[in-house]
């Protein structure tokens, strides 16, 4: 189940492991050698593990890290399914949309669960689990429904069980399996746990006859939603979950300085996002960058069981962006922010004039808002837009509502509509500017969010160069200015996204059409 002993030069099973880093095996000395030369030496381990009473255990630089350096890179301990699935194939994990020919999917002969074809019944991941169902004459029971993508909430079986069967096939594996935080006392009476205690407690124990206690059993499903990762691979067909034993050592910051990526081989990368100095804990975010303070905060405590006090966290003004706060109904000036973030049931107050909320209130007008959204009709900018007129006195224009609903909007001014819409392709580049200045403040450096808006805002600047050029708006040579302008942002993107598997295609696509046009600007 675990591949995290292949060369990293040939592929070749491997057992000398790199010592200052023991992150990365070789063959042999010479393999290692080469490696070191062709960038270990600069990739090699820059973080040591650290503890202290907040974070438990985290990470912090060992020598400065550059900005886009690699931090880390891992393999998987151990994947599968989420807790609600799509239904996949547990051999190889690609999503079975379609059945292959008839109308049901291709079933395991042994378990009956859904595989891509008789191949799969032989993977190494499935062998263990599907040997121990069929010798207790378990069958799974998922059927082509005709909705693709439907989730079932059976596959929240099979990831805890391959963890169980760790213990038997890979006992150092799943002693390090063990030695993740679980949280199991905060979760132990929540309605998930208690759902988890009713189906896989019964399923592992009663249907597969596993000796694990009911603690034993529930301390690994703890641990999976502590620490695993979800890898979302479109271009392969994958969507699973993941341990990474020294990737789950990263703490969490709502401003962080670093993100993580997954390469074909679902191994983990993380880069650093921001230069980082010896002695600084790396972080990253468990969070979104456009939620409020209330929203990441509830997110946090439910999913990962702590409260944060960060530097966002504990601003009542969110570092001046104000995105949890709401304008004030009275003297329509003043921003209504909380008296003290920390505390869930706190007064919510103007800035300016005596008006005062409860935090019920807040609470409430927030989810109203939210409701209102979810139910927008996702391909209509005009919606979209329409929510932004509604709300402009009430919510601010950093509000977390009015940026998530901007957001959406740059995605839903795309290609095919700024191509002919003079007014759509104003707004998008608008947007773009304006929502490029706040990912500075809350996701700066090279962050998805900022890489994916410079993109955004690129492919707007080429064609409003284009069309004002042939509107006779723009000479040719400042024409050529603005290309040369898109240019730089495609070069920026390109290192922001240069280890985002698929966004490679479009990018090196992007760039060739881009010095194609640029050649006959200057001829
Ligand atoms: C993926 S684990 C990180 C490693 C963990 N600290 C340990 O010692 O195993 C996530 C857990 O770390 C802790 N943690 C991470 N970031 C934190 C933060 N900003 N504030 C408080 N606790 C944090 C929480 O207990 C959280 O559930």
């Amino acid at each position: 189940m675990t591949n995290s002993s292949k060369c990293a030069v040939c592929g070749v099973s491997a057992s000398l492991k790199c010592m200052a880093c023991k992150q990365v095996f070789y063959c042999g000395k010479e393999h290692q050698k080469i490696h070191w030369k062709k960038g270990h030496k600069a990739e090699c381990k820059c973080y040591e593990i650290a503890r202290n009473d907040v974070l438990g255990r985290h990470l912090r630089a060992s020598r400065d890290i550059k900005c886009g350096e690699i931090i880390l890179r891992e393999s998987p301990l151990i994947y599968g399914p989420k807790v609600a699935s799509a239904p996949l194939c547990l051999g190889c994990h690609r999503t079975l949309s379609t059945p292959v020919g008839g109308s049901n999917f291709y079933k395991c002969r042994k378990c009956s669960w859904p595989l891509c074809g008789p191949d799969c019944e032989h993977s190494q991941h499935h062998l263990h689990e599907c040997q121990l169902m069929a010798s207790r004459n378990f069958r799974a029971k998922i059927d082509y429904s005709g909705q693709v993508g439907k989730k079932e909430s059976a596959y929240c079986v099979i990831l805890p069980l391959r963890c169980l069967l760790m213990k038997a096939s890979q006992p150092a594996d799943f002693e390090r399996f063990s030695e993740l935080e679980d949280h199991l006392n905060e979760r132990k009476d929540t309605p998930l746990y208690n759902v988890l205690r009713a189906n896989l407690v019964t399923f592992v124990k009663t249907i597969l006859g596993m000796h694990e206690s009911e603690e034993e059993v529930l301390r690994v499903a703890a641990i999976l939603d502590t620490n695993a990762f979800e890898i979302r691979q479109n271009n392969l067909g994958r969507k699973v979950r993941a341990i990474y034993p020294s990737a789950s050592m990263f703490s969490h910051d709502c401003i962080s300085n670093s993100r993580h990526t997954f390469d074909d081989n679902m191994q983990i990368v993380f880069i650093a996002k921001t230069p980082i100095a010896k002695g600084d804990i790396i972080s990253t975010s468990y969070t979104q960058p456009l939620w409020s303070t209330i929203m990441r905060r509830s997110h946090l405590l439910q999913a990962k069981c702590f409260e944060c006090t960060c530097r966002r966290c504990l601003d009542p003004t969110e570092l001046n962006t104000f995105t949890g706060a709401i304008t004030c109904s009275r003297c329509k000036v003043g921003k209504i922010i909380s008296t003290n973030p920390m505390d869930n049931s706190a007064i919510w107050k103007c800035q300016l004039c005596p008006h005062k909320l409860s935090a019920k209130q807040i609470n409430l007008g927030n989810q109203a808002i939210q409701n209102e959204i979810d139910s927008l009709d996702k391909t209509s900018a005009k919606a979209f837009e329409e929510f932004l007129f509604r709300y402009r006195d009430t919510l601010h224009e950093k509000n977390t509502h009015i940026l998530q609903v901007k957001y959406a909007l740059t995605q839903l001014y795309d290609f095919s509509m700024i191509e002919h819409n003079d007014a759509a392709l104003k707004r998008k580049l608008e947007l773009c500017q304006e929502l490029l200045e706040i990912a500075e403040l809350l996701d700066g450096g090279w962050s998805i969010f900022r890489g994916n808006l410079i993109l955004d805002l690129q492919e707007a600047m080429v064609v409003q160069a284009k069309r004002e050029f042939l509107n006779g708006l723009l000479t040719r040579e400042a024409t050529q200015e603005k290309l040369l302008e898109s240019m730089n942002l495609l070069k920026e993107a390109l290192e922001i996204m240069k280890l985002e598997p698929d966004m490679k295609q479009m990018l090196n696509e992007r760039t060739q059409l881009l010095a194609k046009e640029l050649e006959m600007e200057d001829s």
